[in-house]
């Protein structure tokens, strides 16, 4: 059993996102530097499948701390395998992490260079696990896929979710979203980094299997901006722009980073 969530709230927190910043006792959280020579090839990694069914999408909401597209999970439709997995696991959600500006925003950083915003693709292991709420809490319960975004051509499968945000800008807004296919937002290279990591929003249960792609996916500078006019706060409160909702790099203590390339 992991670290309860009742346990968190008295944790010192992060000023400007609300997650504790040290775990007692933890010692494989998230996110953490990828320093790329000191990660190990394992010719034993395989590729990754992903196969999402585009009609299991269900709503955009704004939780307060990002805003997330989320998946009809209760069957084993939208999926991913192989990799550094031993089961498959099924998409639940996916949503984003980005700064105020383009010098950072992302969780992970590359040798120390952080990107202006990250992608998390959230599946957890319905083989093992009755319910997402169980295997949260399990060291093999989820599957986190993470894709930087860096600054170039626009992006037109992330438009169609741009689109959307106005109608999600404040905290506990939701609007229904019921076909969208996220493999759009995948870069075309296969390579990635996988490492045994935590959730980097309370909970920050260290239950998720990190698969982190090498190639970033290119947004421009307006797609940015329509994630920057979002609000953590909701409608009616004083308005705080939701920016900034990456957690502190993580030390990585006991734990070597594999890649899937050479
Ligand atoms: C007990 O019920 C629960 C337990 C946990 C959650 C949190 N939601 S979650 O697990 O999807 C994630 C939180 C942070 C993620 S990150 N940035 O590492 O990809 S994923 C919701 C309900
Ligand atoms: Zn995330």
């Amino acid at each position: 059993r992991l670290t309860s969530p009742d346990s968190l709230h008295h944790l010192p927190v992060h000023p400007l996102w609300q997650s504790p910043l040290t775990i007692p006792g933890g010692t494989r959280q998230s996110p953490i530097n990828i320093q790329w020579r000191d990660s190990v090839y394992d010719p034993f990694l395989k590729p990754l499948k992903i196969s999402y069914d585009p009609a299991t999408c269900l709503h955009i909401w704004n939780n307060g701390y990002s805003f997330l597209v989320e998946f009809d999970d209760s069957t084993d439709r939208s999926i991913i395998d192989g990799g550094p997995l031993e089961n498959q696991y099924r998409l639940k959600q996916f949503h984003f992490h980005w700064g105020a500006i383009n010098d950072w925003g992302s969780e992970h950083t590359v040798d120390c260079k952080f990107y202006p915003a990250e992608l998390h693709l959230v599946h957890w292991n319905a083989v093992v696990y009755p319910t997402f709420e169980e295997a949260v809490m399990e060291g093999d319960g989820l599957a986190v896929i993470g894709v930087f975004l860096k600054l170039g051509a626009r992006h037109e499968g992330l438009q169609t979710l741009v689109d959307a945000l106005p109608a999600v800008k404040h905290k506990d807004t939701v609007i229904e979203f019921d076909v969208f296919d996220p493999s759009c937002l995948m870069p075309s290279c296969p390579d990635y980094w996988t490492y045994a990591g935590s959730l980097t929003t309370p909970p920050l249960t260290e239950s998720v299997t990190w698969i982190i792609k090498k190639q970033p996916i290119e947004v421009d500078e307006d797609q940015l901006e329509a994630f920057r006019m979002l609000l953590f706060t909701s409608d009616g409160e004083e308005e705080k722009r939701m920016v900034d909702n990456f957690r502190p790099l993580q030390p990585l203590m006991n734990r070597t980073v594999r890649s899937s390339f050479q």
